[in-house]
């Protein structure tokens, strides 16, 4: 009977145990607000495990100063630790932003199979006809170039046709970036506004509808910035899908920036408020708040972009809106933009997944269509398959064949 009991009391202890472990390798925040008052945590980066087994109850945590997983909720006022990354932890070292879409080129293969290589082979043959004119305009619509500059395109080389007629091919590969990069708004500014303002982070919201790529756009851009020697903190506004804010976390882990987070269904404003006030005292250079992009009424849409715009600007100012837009979407995609143009004041696009399409001159007709430069463009779903546009290198890189 004796050794019953003590079987019994010895697996309850080993239950317990086993419960209590995974409990606390699952935890992963820890809360520094009453959730009553926003319902928002903060998480601090955390090394890569090393191995695979447990770490020791509550050592991770301590280890970075943090209290221990089982403590008590500080108050709302408790003192933020800092943005920066602990001495000591290994984080990934991302690469500088500059140069990547030249890096990046093959990734357009498809837009540059149908739309470059289908121009320069029309545009080779001998004596251009009425035909031949024709499908390059058609090649050019189908690339999703648009119809005011496809027009503008042919116009131009029409008016060329004496050279073109003459050309090598090397001399009609640079004639068709060159007419490319004119559509593409070469004079556009493309500066990211992510710089410090009257002493302030410089603020970055992201929007867009779900789906786009926003929440991982948003761990690229981090990444970015990070290569380029800033400062970052993340905002989880998109409080409707708990995924994305663990998703926000994990980009932020690996590159060593904080992320500030809502539970599930909170104001999306107070976290992005928390997210702001938190780069403000830390001093950070950026911060970078995702938020949900429900399409769901414009009303609604409208209400919940300015609101957060308004309570984030109590603080320091917005100094960059980013939409994020699928390629591949095409003109859906812009039909979705605009709802997001009439809720906020949107100063930069982010086109998505180009490495997914063939219709790479959805670049041009964003553009024109919207009235707002392409800033940054994703060229694959690796961490930092994401690229500062320039037009010249992008136009290069449609019509391929350089080397
Ligand atoms: N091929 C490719 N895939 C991409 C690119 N950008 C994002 N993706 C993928 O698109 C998918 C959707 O990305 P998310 O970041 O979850 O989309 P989201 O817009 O944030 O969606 P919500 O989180 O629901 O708001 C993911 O599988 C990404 O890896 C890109 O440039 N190229």
């Amino acid at each position: 009977m004796e050794f019953v009991l003590i079987a019994v009391a010895i697996l309850v202890v080993a239950l317990v145990l086993g419960v209590s472990l995974l409990v606390g390798r699952g935890r992963r925040t820890t809360r520094l607000d009453d959730d009553a008052v926003a319902g928002t945590t903060l998480t601090r980066p955390r090394p890569p495990a090393p191995t695979e087994e447990a770490p020791p109850s509550g050592a991770t945590a301590s280890g970075l100063g943090l209290p221990p997983e089982t403590a008590e909720a500080p108050a709302p006022t408790a003192p933020l630790p800092p943005a920066e990354p602990e001495p000591g932890l290994v984080f990934e070292t991302p690469p500088p932003s500059a140069g990547r879409l030249v890096r990046l080129r093959s990734r357009l293969a498809r837009s540059q199979s149908s739309l470059g290589r289908g121009l320069l082979t029309v545009l080779a043959r001998e004596r251009l006809t009425e035909d031949d004119w024709e499908e390059v305009e058609e090649t050019l619509l189908a690339a999703d170039v648009g119809i005011a500059a496809t027009t503008q395109i042919v116009e131009r080389l029409r008016t060329q046709s004496l050279v073109l007629a003459t050309a090598s091919g090397v001399e009609l590969r640079q004639l068709l970036v060159r007419e490319l990069t004119a559509v593409l708004g070469p004079d556009l500014d493309r500066t990211l506004g992510v710089d410090r303002r009257e002493g302030r982070p410089g603020v970055v919201l992201v929007v867009g509808v779900n789906g786009a790529g926003k929440t991982t756009t948003v761990g690229k851009i981090a990444r970015v910035l990070v290569g380029d020697g800033r400062s970052v903190v993340l905002g989880a506004a998109d409080t409707f899908r708990a995924a994305a804010a663990d998703q926000l976390e994990t980009w932020g882990e690996r590159v060593g920036v904080l992320t500030v987070r809502g539970r599930e269904g909170a104001d999306p404003a107070s976290v992005a408020f928390e997210a702001v006030r938190t780069g403000v005292e830390a001093e950070v250079d950026t911060v970078v708040v995702d938020t949900a992009g429900r399409l769901h009424t414009k009303g609604g849409l409208m209400d919940e972009l300015g609101k957060i715009k308004r309570v984030v600007e109590k603080q320091s100012p917005v100094t960059e809106v980013l939409l994020v837009l699928d390629a591949t979407t095409g003109q859906n995609g812009v039909v979705q933009a605009r709802v997001f143009t009439e809720a906020v004041t949107v100063t930069g696009v982010v086109l998505t997944k180009l490495d997914g399409t063939a219709k790479g001159g959805i670049v041009v007709s964003v553009q024109r269509e919207l009235g707002i430069p392409v800033k940054l463009v994703g060229l694959g779903e690796g961490a930092d398959d994401l690229a500062p546009f320039e037009p010249e290198a992008f136009a290069e890189a449609l019509v391929g064949g350089a080397d």
